[in-house]
């Protein structure tokens, strides 16, 4: 078994950055009401290693820190990380793997069961593009995945037959919730936390009225400028 303390300084730094960085991102899950009790979990592939890391399994979000925050290999194996035996990885563990083996682009995944998107989820039914800020974020809907058993890599397989072909980083994964990838950690919780605002906008929209769809050529626009030109260079 790969041990990290046997692991070049340049790694072993990494991940402790990496560690730091994935505890803190763990906060913002309950901080922005994307989970109740310990539903949901963010990972990050580590700069310059076939490893990436993420929360325990089943631990309080106010418990985790850096320190206990465990460091898998591309096909989701607990490495010899310094943290007990007994404590397992995230049960979607596989799940995030099998994303980080498929689609290199992506550096961060996330898990929740945010209460709107999973009403989404629920009823099988896409988050139609209905909104500026979907534009933006989404560059369309936001797809439904397969319905797929926890545990094995059934969930990231369906992640990456969704998402493979679409803008949007957040699939609806069938009876389950939401995943959210970016190009980092931090990019895929933001995407947690649009995916279940919109979500949650188009529904009491749809309590109004019918929600009326965005043109193609403004939803290319508005993905454009939000991607290439919003923010601070
Ligand atoms: O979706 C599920 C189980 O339905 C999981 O995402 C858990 O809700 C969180 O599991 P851990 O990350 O704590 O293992």
């Amino acid at each position: 078994m790969i041990k990290l303390t046997e692991l070049s300084q340049d790694i072993q730094d990494a991940v402790a950055a990496t560690r730091e960085k994935v505890a803190k991102l763990h906060a913002e899950l309950p901080a922005n009401n994307l989970v109740v009790w310990t539903a949901g979990n963010v990972s990050e592939r580590v700069p310059g290693a076939d490893l990436f890391v993420i929360k325990p399994s089943g631990v309080r979000y106010d418990e985790l820190s850096a320190e206990v925050m465990v460091v898998c290999t591309m096909d989701g194996e607990k490495i010899e990380d310094g943290t007990p035996a007994r404590l397992s990885p995230s049960s979607d563990t596989a799940a995030h793997a099998y994303v980080y083996r498929h689609m290199p682009e992506v550096g961060g995944v996330v898990h929740t069961h945010s209460t709107y998107a999973t009403a989404f989820a629920a009823v099988h039914q896409p988050i139609p593009c209905v909104l500026t800020m979907m534009g933006d974020e989404f560059g369309g809907e936001v797809p439904v995945g397969p319905f797929a058993i926890i545990g094995d890599d059934s969930i990231g397989r369906g992640i990456v037959e969704t998402l493979k072909d679409s803008r949007s980083p957040a699939v609806l994964m069938a009876n389950h919730g939401p995943f959210t990838i970016g190009k980092d950690a931090t990019a895929a919780v933001k995407a947690a936390v649009m995916v279940e605002e919109v979500a949650r906008t188009v529904a009491a929209a749809r309590t109004l009225g019918e929600p009326v769809p965005v043109a193609q050529e403004h939803i290319d626009s508005l993905y454009d400028r939000y991607q290439n030109v919003y923010g601070q260079k």
